[in-house]
């Protein structure tokens, strides 16, 4: 599964613990992220992680863009609800995009345990379908 892991500044310790605590799956998976989170779940995890552009810079239109191409399972997007956002509307996209195109989406770290345990079922297999059919349901 190729997973988008993303947390805005407040959140990126959350998103540390969750990647350092559930290592063993993620390393299982193909993972993306924006740059400065990128950045801290390599350095905290070793794990091998595809940066995009930081979150302001780009980088969640780049994950947006891989959504609207089928290229994306599964997004872990960790937000801050308390502090204004430069991007806002880059983020709004993002999220948009994962309810055009029927990505699951975990906004927060709760969220994420959830889909951990999930994707560790095989509940988001029907993704493999989706993808090999090489284009989206809608
Ligand atoms: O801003 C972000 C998501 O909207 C995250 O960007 P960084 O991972 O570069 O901090």
């Amino acid at each position: 599964m190729n997973i988008a892991l993303i947390a805005h500044d407040e959140k990126k310790q959350d998103i540390i613990n969750f990647a350092v605590a559930y290592t063993p799956v993620l390393k299982k998976h193909r993972l993306y992220a924006t740059g400065t989170t990128g950045l801290k779940i390599a350095e905290a995890t070793g794990l091998d992680v595809y940066r995009f552009k930081s979150g302001p810079l780009g980088g969640d239109q780049q994950i947006g863009s891989m959504i609207a191409e089928n290229k994306m399972d599964l997004v872990i997007f960790f937000k801050d609800p308390l502090t204004a956002q430069p991007h806002e509307p880059d983020i709004a996209a993002l999220i948009r995009l994962c309810d055009v195109y029927q990505i699951p989406l975990a906004s927060n770290i709760a969220g994420a345990e959830i889909f951990i345990h999930a994707l560790e079922r095989g509940d988001f297999d029907w993704r493999k379908v989706i993808r090999n059919r090489g284009e989206h349901e809608v």
